[in-house]
This record gives structure tokens, sequence and C-alpha cells, in this order.
């Protein structure tokens, strides 16, 4: 189950509309700990139900045998008491729910204050981070106060529930025993199946506790699993309201002349926007009509003021957003055509859309060659090796054949892992390839620091903004995908370092949408985009697509 949750979590960006969107709390919890209460109580209620109708149809025998009416007012006495404790633990249910959620905002606020040690630490906002954890404690500790009076009051009623029937086997009984229709025995005969049959029909009234723990469970799960499912629906259904994005093979064997030349007035499309309206998840709009097109080696900056839209363009076009309406196309090629691409013979070839659908958008921009570089990398836990390879290779060589061999003993948790496995490029790097990319973007010195390429260290805190920014270059290189879009992506490195990794991108042939404000940029460009903030009572387009030349800060930027 956690492996089939954590699919569809990760599947379709689920993860981060979640996260967005704040469309549910604490996912990682429900993964975590819902699921393991959920399991582990499904089968030990299974266990107990199974029990119970054994020793039901066991004893009733003997009970009806001896006197039916005890079995009539035995099943009387369990339904009332179901009924009671059924109206007097009611409330148990949403205490259990609320006392998930609030252990676990709680358990992410000591996690956050772990990830952001080093910004707290700056501010010196351990007094804030004191208060805020202790709000959230206490918040989870009231609700725990009130959890234990529901329980403590149910708990009286289920103890003088079980005492108070215990005299009734015996008080009529006993009789039959002085008036000698039965013999002594038979009293306690009566007395322990009385007691297994009530144990059996109070399963509601004994269990109370655990089973309204168990529904909390299952809600939260419920409304994860809606969630999960409704966001692998939406994608379908309102697929007509929703900007388009559609990924398009190029195929590199067209376009051409019948003596094999390429007609040179044609050159390969990457990126085609289409009257694209961009709009945040709350509706208001960024972007009015947008349209242009990105040839190959039409590096594009995307400029203007902070808050128009800039970053939320780039998550449109890698499939994050799709709020608004128009379409983008994404050409892409198969892995490994990008070498053969920039050989002369093939470099003005004609750019043909299969309309291919190609797997599911994430895998499509990774597998097929868009990369986006935000403005803080993100680094993977795990070791320098990974870090590089990171998100072309899922893992190195080495882990893979042992995780064959735990597959052995664990084949359903290695379902999804494997498929991915047979997704990869066969071409992985070498050492020696990812020894080059770490000196080509002076990052040589870390392999003496940090011992070696499979040395594992907390790598966000260990390197510095600007070091993780040329790591995250580095994997560019080594993926070398069609079209790589920068947020931002050299805003910590100094201007020596920024010319030395756009030339670099360059020179491997890489396609890039940047968004910057630094007028050092606009030297490694060909067009600029200028966005402006959207003016809503406006409907003018709020945006002006160029060559670099023409923009009025271009000989700013030369002096
Ligand atoms: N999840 C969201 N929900 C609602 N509004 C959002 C969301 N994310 C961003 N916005 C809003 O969309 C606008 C554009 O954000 P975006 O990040 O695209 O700006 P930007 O031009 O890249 O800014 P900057 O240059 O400061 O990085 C901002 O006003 C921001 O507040």
């Amino acid at each position: 189950m956690t492996s089939y949750y954590m699919e569809r979590y990760l599947k379709n960006k689920t993860f981060y509309k979640i996260q967005s969107q704040s469309t549910i709390d604490n996912p990682d919890q429900r993964i975590v700990d819902d699921l393991s209460s959920f399991t582990g109580t499904a089968l030990s209620f299974s266990l107990t139900l199974v029990n119970a109708a054994i020793d039901l149809i066991s004893f009733s025998n003997i009970l009806f045998g001896i006197y039916p009416p005890l079995f009539g007012v035995l099943l009387a006495y369990s339904l009332g008491g179901t009924a009671l404790s059924v109206f007097l633990g009611k409330g148990l249910v949403s205490l259990n729910f609320l006392q998930e959620k609030k252990e676990a905002d709680f358990r992410y606020g000591l996690v956050r204050v772990r990830e952001n040690a080093e910004s707290i630490a700056f501010y010196g906002g351990e007094e804030n981070e004191m208060q805020l954890l202790l709000s959230r404690f206490r918040s989870a500790f009231e609700n725990l106060n009130q959890l234990l009076i529901s329980s403590r009051n149910l708990d009286f009623f289920t103890s003088g529930y079980r005492y108070l029937i215990q005299i009734l086997p015996a008080a009529v009984v006993a009789p039959m025993y002085f008036s000698g229709k039965i013999e002594f025995g038979v009293i306690n005969q009566s007395v322990s199946a009385f007691n297994h049959i009530l144990g059996d029909f109070s399963l509601i009234v004994y269990q109370f506790q655990a089973l309204s723990a168990f529904s909390a469970v299952i809600d939260r799960l419920g409304e994860f699993d809606d969630v999960l499912d409704s966001n692998s629906k939406r994608g379908d259904q309102d697929s007509k309201e929703k900007i388009q994005l559609n990924f398009c093979l190029i195929s590199s064997s067209n376009g051409l002349h019948s003596n094999g030349s390429m007609p040179l007035s044609k050159r390969v499309k990457l990126l085609h926007v289409e009257h694209l309206t961009v709009q945040t998840p709350s509706e208001a709009t960024l972007i009015k009509d947008l349209s242009f097109e990105i040839f190959e080696k039409d590096h594009l900056l995307v400029t203007g003021p902070s808050g128009s839209g800039k970053t939320s363009l780039l998550r449109v076009v890698a499939g994050l957003w799709s709020f608004g309406n128009g379409a983008i196309t994404v050409y892409v090629r198969p892995r490994g055509d990008l070498e053969m691409l920039h050989s002369p013979d093939v470099v003005s070839q004609q750019v043909t859309s299969t309309n291919e659908t190609i797997g599911d958008s994430t895998g499509r921009r990774n597998s097929e060659g868009v990369i986006f570089l935000p403005q803080k990398p993100y680094m993977v836990l795990g070791t320098l090796r990974q870090q590089l390879l990171y998100p072309t290779w899922t893992k190195d060589s080495d882990n893979l054949s042992d995780d064959a061999k735990q597959s052995d003993s664990l084949p359903f948790l290695m379902r999804a892992r494997d498929a991915r496995c047979v997704n990869e490029r066969s071409k992985k790097p070498t050492s020696e390839d990812l020894l080059q990319v770490l000196n080509d973007v002076s990052l040589g010195h870390l392999l003496s620091r940090f011992d070696g390429l499979d040395s594992t260290h907390e790598w966000s805190s260990v390197l510095s903004l600007g070091e993780q920014q040329r790591l995250a270059f580095g994997r560019l290189l080594l993926s070398k995908p069609t079209l790589s879009l920068l947020d931002e992506s050299t805003s910590a490195l100094d201007e020596a370092n920024e010319a030395r990794l756009y030339q670099l991108i360059q020179a491997a042939g890489i396609t890039y949408i940047s968004i910057g404000h630094r007028r050092t940029l606009y030297k490694y460009h060909k067009k600029v985009l200028r966005v402006s903030t959207a003016d809503s009572t406006s409907t003018l387009q709020n945006w002006s697509f160029k060559d670099v030349e023409e923009d009025p800060i271009y000989d700013f930027s030369k002096q």
C-alpha cells in the first residue's frame, strides 16, 4: 500500500499540487502513520471478527440449550449497550482525526526548523520558533485532553456495562439448580457461555475507542485517496478550459531534399506558444495573449518586474500550472540525438511533429530533454555522484545491483523502481565524465574537500548557494537537454562564473530560456521577452518579444 500510495502521490505532480494549493494537510503522515495503523488495525479487527463468529457459534448452542430466554436478554442488553456507547463516543472520531492532524503539524514544524536551521539561526528566530512549536504542541495537547476526557467517560460506561450483568446468568439459573432441574456444574457453564456471548455481541462496545481511531484513519486516508484520484482524472476532464501543453517528437529523418541535403531556411523549432494567458490559482491574470516561437539556439531572456509572472510562465511550460488558456507545444527529440543534431549536415533539419503521446508530462519532460533549473537548486539526499546524476539517472549502478538483490525478498517494493530503471537511458556518465563536468563548472575542489564522488553529506548545508547553482549547471551539462529553463539560476554567481556557465551550455548545444534581472545576461541571449505587471482593467497585451539588439537595455548591457 505504501508503494501504491507513493506512486500516485508522485505521479502527475500531485505532490506539487497538494503542497502549492494546500489541498490536504500532512500527506507524508498519511503515507507513513495512517497506512501503518490502517493495515495493522484492519488485520487485528478481521481476526477479532473471525474469533467472535466462531465463539458465538460454539457458545450459543450451550446457552440456548440451558435457558433460551437468557439468550434473548443478552441480545437486547448488548444492542442497548452498543447504541449507548455509539451515542456517548460519537465525538471520539473527530477528536482522533484532529489528534492525528495536530501531531503531524507539530512534527512538521520541527522538521522545518531542521530544514531551515541556517536561516533561523541567522535571523536569531529561536524565540519565534519556540512559540510557534509550543502553540502547535499545545493545540495537540489540548485536543488530547479532550480525547482523554471522552475516553474516560466512555470507559466508565463500558466498565459498568461489563460488570452489571455478571449476576444475571447465576440469578436466572440458580433457582433451576435449587429446584433440582439442573446440576451445579451447569451454573458455571452458563456463566461462562454467557460471558463469551456477551463479549461477542459487545464487540463495538468493548472496541469502541480503537474503532473510533480506526474510523479517523479511514477518513484521513479516504480524503487523501480522493485527492489523488481527482488529480489523475482532472487532467483529462478539464482539458478544454486549461492551457494545452503538448509534447511533439522531432523527427530527424524528415525534411531532407531528395539529394539528402537540408533546406537551410528551415530551423529546428523547440517551443511554440500560442495565445497563452497565464493565471494564478486564484485566477488573477499575469500574462495576456502571449504568442512566440523559439527555434534552436534562439536563447530567450525573460525579464520584467518582480511578481509580473516570469516564473509562472516557466511553471506553465514545465507543466506545473495550467491555469489560464492557450497552447504550448514543446518539441523534443529522443535522448542521444543531440550530438547528431549538431553535426553541420543535420542542423537545418525540418521539424515535424508526430503529436505522439510520450508518457506523462514529467516523464516526457525529463526523459525527452526539457530541464528546469530553479533559483534555489534542489540537493537530493545522497552522494555527490547522485547530485550530478539527478534527475536524469535515478541511481548509481552499485545501488542498482544491491536493489536487485533485495528485490528477491521484497518484489512488491521494487515494482515502481524497476519500471523507472527500464526507462533509464543507457548512456550513463562514467566517473571520468562526472569529474570533467565538476572541473568545467569550477567545482573540482569539492572532490578533495569531501572525499570523492561517493561521499554523502547534507549538500544543501555544506555547499554555498553559488556552488549549488554551479552543481545544477553540471547536471545540465551531463543530461544535455534539448531545452533548458533557467529561473535566475546564476543569481548567486559572480559575473565571471556566470559567463563561464553560459558559454559552457552554449557550447554543449543546449537552447535555454532564462529569467533574470541582470543586464549582464543580455549578451548570452538572442531574444528578449519583456513582461510587465498585468493591469486587471485593461485587455491589452502586457509583453513584448523582440531580438535582443532591439531592446533598449541591450546597449547599456554592453557598456
Ligand atoms: N500558488 C500561488 N497562488 C496564488 N498566487 C501565486 C502563487 N504563486 C505565485 N503567485 C503570484 O503570482 C504572481 C507571479 O509570481 P511569479 O513567481 O511568477 O513572479 P516573478 O515574475 O517570477 O517574480 P520574481 O521576479 O520576484 O521571482 C505573484 O504576484 C505571486 O504572488
